[in-house]
């Protein structure tokens, strides 16, 4: 097997790098020191697997050298500098690394807190560089009693809210998508009023940076804070407006900021660093040996197990969480991806519209069986240039109508899969189910109610329900060295039938026409799964 190359575009601790380096089926390509224009232009085209951390963006111009790129791992939590809509019309998984980093984030805020109220760095540099003791100078005040304001009670928040907990501070959360009880339980306030928030004397943000969350705090939620609040941004630069940071900071209203994280980085000119009540650090949050090393660990297993195709562990863009999905949805979505890939084989034309139906407690995944039975229909023209991650893309691009549609729970079997696939020429149907768990089969084909485990080389032969044709079919079968290995027979209320032949070999062409020559024949077609 050649050797996948794994592309490493920003610094990570080596403890990654040595995994890296000492898999036999990988080839390690460091390109960390490299200037950002020759990692794109030279580099990335080589790539099987990339690893980025926050200093590379994954935009137009990185997925436009991304030829050969199957998956991207952000060796960290944020991905608002990954194109993931850009990546997956590429087909490329995008993933994170959620939780290595969670305390190094959670203490660096804390730090920040911290400095903020002693003015810890003024202080220290007063003694240090100025060599001046003047300890009348230094007034701080103390967290305990202070209300803590924390907006995004994820893995971050929630830890920060914790600790403040010890200093005897009185923590207050806001974050709509959690179940209050996280807060509650941990004895920390819970509200879902976003001015509560406002009102408290030190406030600090742990959400991703998303359309709903930049500039979540403007001029005007400044403007109503208490005089002399305290801001702290550890997440991302730009959740905070800056420039109404800055009028507030200017202004006296905003007392101190600790600010990890700016708009644009690196923020070596920007105005915030003017200012004399704000502590500042270049995006450490992630920055601890032991952060670094479990994020690099974890980046390069789970770059190997991608670029091996084995697995996508913390995958943000596909279609379904492998890990909760119950093991009973895993052969229904096989069986519709195959039921897919085999009604645009036997329909072979422009494929118009795919609608997806399922009844019972499978219709739970409705749309991770859209995914897949997109794949399964687009395989036939795109082979390996359509995956779960561009199917939806590609679909829309070529202008294939997606619909999908909860049956009934009506009586019968208790889980049920159906396709149909419309092309420019004709219409196809096709339901499924599984039975014990495992067993796949297709249980309708248009009109016709069959058993049939879909498999392999299959005809299928629709004619007048007339004596003898079974055995015309199989004589030519068996004339032309083909041994049947299933035969199923559907029949219609109009007097006719559809036979689903199973054959071990491949259907030439001479078959198809001795069967279409048939003349109780109205159509013939074939497919292989
Ligand atoms: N400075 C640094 O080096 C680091 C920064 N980060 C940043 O911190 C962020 C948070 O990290 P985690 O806690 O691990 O993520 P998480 O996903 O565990 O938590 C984020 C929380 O924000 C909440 N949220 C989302 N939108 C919200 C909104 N509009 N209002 C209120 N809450 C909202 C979510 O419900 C979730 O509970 C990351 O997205 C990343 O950008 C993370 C690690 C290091
Ligand atoms: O180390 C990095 O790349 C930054 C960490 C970070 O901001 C994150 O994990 O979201």
């Amino acid at each position: 097997m050649s050797k996948k190359t794994i592309v490493v575009c920003d610094h990570i601790h080596q403890s990654g790098l040595d995994i890296l380096a000492n898999d036999s089926e990988i080839e390690l390509i460091n390109a960390a020191d490299e200037p950002k224009d020759k990692l794109i232009a030279e580099i990335i085209p080589l790539a099987d697997v990339a690893i980025t951390r926050s200093s590379t963006d994954v935009d137009a111009a990185f997925l436009e050298s991304a030829k050969k790129i199957t998956a991207i791992v952000r060796a960290g939590v944020g991905v608002d500098n990954v194109d993931i809509p850009g990546s997956s019309k590429q087909g490329i998984v995008v993933m994170n690394v959620p939780t290595a980093n969670t305390i190094a984030a959670v203490e660096l805020t804390l730090a920040h807190m911290l400095s903020c109220v002693r003015q810890f760095p003024y202080a220290h540099n007063n003694l240090k560089l100025d060599r001046v003791w003047r300890r009348q100078d230094w007034y701080g005040t103390e967290l305990k009693d202070k209300k803590l304001g924390i907006i995004g009670f994820g893995n971050i928040g929630s830890r920060v809210g914790k600790r403040a907990k010890a200093f005897e501070m009185d923590v207050l959360a806001y974050d709509p998508y959690i179940d209050p009880s996280k807060a509650t339980d941990l004895d920390i306030g819970y509200t879902k009023n976003f001015e509560d928030i406002l009102a408290c004397d030190i406030i600090t943000i742990h959400t991703p940076k998303t359309e709903e969350t930049i500039g979540m705090i403007s001029k005007d939620e400044i403007a109503k804070m208490k005089d002399g609040v305290i801001l702290i941004n550890c997440a991302r630069g730009g959740l905070y407006n800056e420039e109404a940071l800055l009028e507030g900071l200017k202004s006296g209203k905003i007392a101190m900021a600790g600010i990890d994280v700016f708009n644009k980085e690196p923020a070596t000119d920007h105005p915030l660093l003017d200012l004399d009540n704000v502590t500042v650090t270049p995006h450490l949050g992630a920055n601890t040996k032991e952060s670094q090393r479990n994020i690099a660990i974890q980046a390069a297993e789970n770059a190997i197990a991608a670029a091996k195709g084995i697995a996508y562990p913390n995958a943000l863009n596909l279609p379904i969480k492998e890990n909760e999905l119950p093991d009973f949805v895993r052969p229904y979505l096989e069986l519709i991806q195959k039921m897919g890939h085999l009604s645009s084989q036997v329909t072979k034309s422009a494929v118009k519209s795919i609608k997806v139906t399922a009844k019972g407690p499978v219709s739970d995944y409705l749309a991770s069986m859209q995914t897949f039975a997109t794949v399964g229909v687009l395989t036939e023209s795109l082979a390996d240039q359509v995956n779960y991650v561009n199917a939806e893309f590609v679909a829309k691009e070529r202008g294939i109508e997606l619909a999908n549609e909860v049956l009934p729970n009506t009586s019968g079997f208790t889980n049920k899969v159906k396709i149909k696939l419309t092309t420019a020429d004709s219409t196809i149907m096709i339901a499924g189910t599984v039975f014990d768990d495992t067993v796949q089969r297709i249980i309708e084909i248009d009109d016709y109610i069959l058993d049939v485990e879909p498999k392999g080389t299959m005809i299928f032969f629709r004619n007048t329900d007339t004596p003898g044709v079974i055995g015309d079919v199989g004589r030519i079968l068996a004339e032309n060295g083909l041994n049947i290995s299933d035969f199923r027979l559907g029949r219609d209320k109009k007097q006719q039938a559809l036979a689903v032949v199973r054959v071990d070999g491949q259907v030439s062409k001479d078959v198809l026409d001795a069967l279409s020559a048939l003349e109780a024949c109205i159509s013939v077609s074939h497919a292989t799964l």
